[in-house]
Order: structure tokens, then C-alpha cells, then sequence
């Protein structure tokens, strides 16, 4: 598994967004939280946005959707060139048909479980997936803290992923830094979202360094168990 980081620019100065980008041009991906004041309770960005991001980022962007009837919305996402677009199962009417259309449109289709949402429900939808995002906080804000008791959650999907031998990414988002990477690693994650712990350090390019550093070496030490 090789670790990557996708910095979240929900951390950084909405008024400078393309400089936010920059400073972490050694991160996989830039992580892009679009929020619709329904799904949860904040607003952020929409599409106009990210189709100035997709031209201004120096790494591909990583859409994570927090909005209600992503069925009706996502696939304009893909459509724009957004290179992975993640919709929240407790959201979606049809993540079958969603995860195919984001697909065929050529993006990677992430499927994303707020911190009360089991993984085991949606076992038979694995193979229709890219990536599998296990929020580590309630969606909605940057800067709250890391909630543990969604390790079981992180370790459970890495079990069923490898026991259907899957090529799925993991990805955490929510209260990631420095002091809980490697607990995600561990568990097995292998895409780790950061917003504050980038945005806010010094020096974000450093941070992002940093944090795939940790996460390398944690994910040598893995706490999940291959059901094959
Ligand atoms: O999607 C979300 C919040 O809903 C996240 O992307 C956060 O924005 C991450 O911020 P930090 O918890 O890392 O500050």
C-alpha cells in the first residue's frame, strides 16, 4: 500500500485557494469538500469552484461531496475532470449506478461512511468502488478532534477489501495530524485527508512530508487481519 495525502483546503484561506494549492504540491491530491448546508450544516464551494482548481492545482483533485441527491450532482464533477469524486452513501438514492456513471466519466468513484455508518451493509458494493472514505469526524467543519472509536471501522474495511482481493483505497478524513496518522495506518488506511494539521503548520509542504513519513513507517506495523 503506498501512502498518500490529500490535503484538505477547507483548512486554507478561501481567498487564496490556488496558493493554497501550491504550497502542497509534493501531496498526492487535493482534497475538496463541498458542502450544500443540507447534507451538513455548512457551505462551501460548488462546481464553478472546482473547475477553476482543476486549472489552478499542480496535483489532481479529490472531491468529497457532502450534499444531499448526489445522484442528480456528482457525475458534473467527473464530467468537469475532477480525477476522484467521492459521494456519502447516506446520501445517495442509486451508489450502484452513481459509482458506475462517476467511471465512466473517467473519475475514480469513492464512496464515503460517516463515523454511525457501518461498512458491512455495503460489502457487495466494494467491487464498484475505487476508494472507500471512513470519515474520522461528523462531516460539516475542519478542526475537531479525532474520533478513535472509528479504527474498528478502518480496520473492517481493509479486512473485507482484501478478503474479495480488491485494489480499493482507504482514505480518513477528519482530525488527522501528526499525533493520529498512524493510528489510521495501522488500521489501514492509505489515503490521508489533513486540513488543519497542513493549512495551519508553518510550513504546509513540510507537514505533508511529514505526515506521509509517519503514515509509511506506521503502515509497516498493520493492527487489521487478512481474512484470505
Ligand atoms: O470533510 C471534512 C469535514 O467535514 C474534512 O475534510 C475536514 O475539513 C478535515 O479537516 P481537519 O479535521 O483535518 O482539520
Amino acid at each position: 500500500m503506498a501512502v498518500q495525502i490529500s490535503p484538505s483546503i477547507l483548512s486554507a484561506d478561501f481567498a487564496r485557494l490556488a496558493e493554497a494549492a501550491a504550497s502542497v504540491e509534493r501531496a498526492d491530491w487535493l482534497h475538496v469538500d463541498v458542502m450544500d448546508n443540507h447534507f451538513v450544516p455548512n457551505l462551501t464551494l460548488g462546481l464553478p469552484v472546482v473547475e477553476s482548481l482543476l486549472k489552478a492545482s499542480p496535483v489532481p483533485i479529490d472531491c468529497h461531496l457532502m450534499i444531499e441527491n448526489p445522484d442528480r450532482w456528482a457525475p458534473a464533477y467527473a464530467e468537469a475532470g475532477a480525477q476522484s469524486v467521492t459521494f456519502h452513501v447516506e446520501a445517495a438514492h442509486a451508489p450502484v449506478r452513481l459509482a458506475r456513471e462517476l467511471r465512466h466519466q473517467g473519475a475514480r468513484a469513492g464512496m464515503a461512511l460517516k463515523p454511525a455508518t457501518p461498512i458491512d451493509p455495503y460489502e457487495d458494493l466494494l467491487g464498484e468502488l475505487d476508494m472507500l472514505l471512513v470519515m474520522t469526524v461528523e462531516p460539516g467543519f475542519g478542526g475537531q478532534k479525532f474520533l478513535d472509536l472509528c479504527l474498528p471501522k478502518i480496520r473492517r474495511t481493509r479486512e473485507l477489501v482484501a478478503k474479495h482481493g480488491l485494489e480499493i483505497w482507504i482514505q480518513v478524513d477528519g482530525g488527522v495530524s501528526a499525533s493520529t496518522i498512524e493510528r489510521c495506518a495501522e488500521a489501514g488506511a492509505d489515503v490521508f485527508v489533513a486540513g488543519s494539521a497542513v493549512f495551519a503548520a508553518d510550513d504546509p509542504g513540510a507537514m505533508v512530508d511529514e505526515l506521509r513519513r509517519l503514515a509509511s513507517v506506521a503502515s509497516e506495523n498493520p493492527s487489521w487481519r487478512s481474512e484470505r
